[in-house]
């Protein structure tokens, strides 16, 4: 029996995908996986059963990756599951940025009730008129699952767009019309851009990116827009900027001391993800990887492991192997090995940085004090017999 854990409320559409054999747990303590959207895991303690953590979402900001890494604990995100519901969002973003639709419709709310108010309205609206975004210039800087889908959908609204993206996956360049401009230089899409919006995830090479000097650049009466985590901006910097009329707007999907409530800021709650599809599509990406690493030992879309392979487990006993990346290991795993006389069927060992992970089917059932003396092993994390 399996034991998970959720920290936040995660699509049953998901959870269901769980057999009888998986039980659902109220607390951490006994859980081979967790379940996460944006609860912060930073303060936490992990016990030593959990094996898995899945991020129902792309956001990884929230977790530890190293300390779990170090613990042997693999986490998962689910890439591009959300990604439409953010990308209508952003869209949602930049019509409310370019004419005051909440202004109005706040100026109806007040005056509900009034006989004359039709009359009145005709009168009052060129208060909230605005420009339209068809033929208006769009900057997206990263051009990941969601960058990717943005750009493509301003496309086809009539805007001229450009891309910025030094670290852009093949699967993205082929996914991106041609028709998006690729820019090289990030200060082209500070200075040329009428919209600009931010796709590229929170670290601390990404931490205050749009600060004072991006600002600067960009063209009186931009509109910026953030959807991707506050603190890739400079958020004083950018009120600065709104107050002395540089910027039109700043909109955000993360609410803040800073922005809520203040003038040129429109802020959402988080709503990016928040649509029945994208928990259900987050849910079900994170359920099947849990599932496909606790029963096969498989690898896949972890952000702090290598993504590894070797299929459906067959009759043979997997052992699974965390560990540093350093040299040697597969030579003492397999040591272990020959000195009790169990054969090799398949082995895979695959590395990410300071991680790696051997995977090793044994044409064995009983491996009994294996697993204790790959443990011993120095630099070996964690260990599994999957049998
Ligand atoms: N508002 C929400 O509800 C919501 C929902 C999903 C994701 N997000 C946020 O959006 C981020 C992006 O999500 P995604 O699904 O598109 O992720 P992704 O990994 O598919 O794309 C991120 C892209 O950013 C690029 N990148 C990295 N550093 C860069 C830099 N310095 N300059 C330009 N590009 C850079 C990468 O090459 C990659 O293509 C997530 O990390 C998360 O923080 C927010
Ligand atoms: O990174 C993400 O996927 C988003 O920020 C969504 O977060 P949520 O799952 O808490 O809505």
């Amino acid at each position: 029996m399996y034991k998970y854990h959720c920290l936040n409320a995660i699509s049953k559409s998901g959870l269901d995908i769980f057999p009888e054999t998986y039980e659902a747990q109220e607390t951490m303590e006994y859980a081979d996986a967790v379940l996460v959207r944006s609860a912060s895991m930073h303060e936490m303690e992990f016990p030593l059963c959990l094996k898995a953590v899945a991020r129902a979402g792309a956001g990884v900001n929230n977790i530890p990756l190293e300390a779990c890494a170090e613990r042997g604990i693999v986490v998962f995100n689910t890439p591009g599951a959300n990604a439409n519901g953010v990308k209508e969002l952003v869209i949602a973003g930049m019509l409310l940025a370019s004419r005051d639709i909440m202004g109005g419709i706040e100026w109806v709310k007040a005056h509900a009730g009034e006989t004359d108010v039709a009359k009145r309205a005709e009168k009052q609206k060129k208060e909230f008129a605005g420009c339209e975004i068809e033929g208006k210039r769009l900057g997206v800087i990263g051009l990941g699952a969601i960058g990717a889908l943005v750009a493509n959908a301003a496309l086809h609204l009539g805007m001229e767009v450009y891309g910025y993206d030094p670290y852009l996956s093949v699967d993205s360049a082929w996914s991106l019309s041609r028709h998006i401009r690729h820019v090289k230089d990030v200060n082209e899409i500070y200075s040329q851009c009428d919209y600009i919006t931010v796709h590229v995830p929170a670290s601390e090479n990404t931490k205050g990116m749009i600060g004072k000097d991006a600002v600067q650049k960009m063209k009186d009466g931009a509109v910026l827009l953030n959807f991707a985590r506050d603190i890739l901006v400079d958020e004083q910097d950018v009120m600065d900027a709104l107050e002395n009329g540089k910027l039109k707007k700043y909109v955000t999907d993360f609410p803040n001391p800073q922005t809520a409530g203040k003038d040129g800021v429109i802020v959402i709650p988080h709503l990016g993800a928040s649509t029945e599809e994208s928990e259900e599509n987050c849910a079900k990406m994170a359920v099947k990887e849990i599932r496909e690493y606790l029963e096969n030992g498989n690898i896949r879309n972890s952000v702090n492991y290598p993504d590894c392979d070797m299929g459906k487990r067959g009759s043979n006993a997997r052992i699974t192997i965390l560990h540093h990346n350093v040299p040697n290991m597969i030579g003492q795993f397999t040591a272990i090995l020959a000195g009790r006389d169990l054969n090799i069927a398949d082995l895979t060992n695959k590395s990410r940085g300071k991680y790696a992970y051997t995977m090793i089917d044994v044409d064995a059932e009983n491996l009994e004090g294996v697993e204790k003396d790959i443990e011993k092993i120095r630099d070996v994390l964690k260990v599994r017999i999957i049998s």
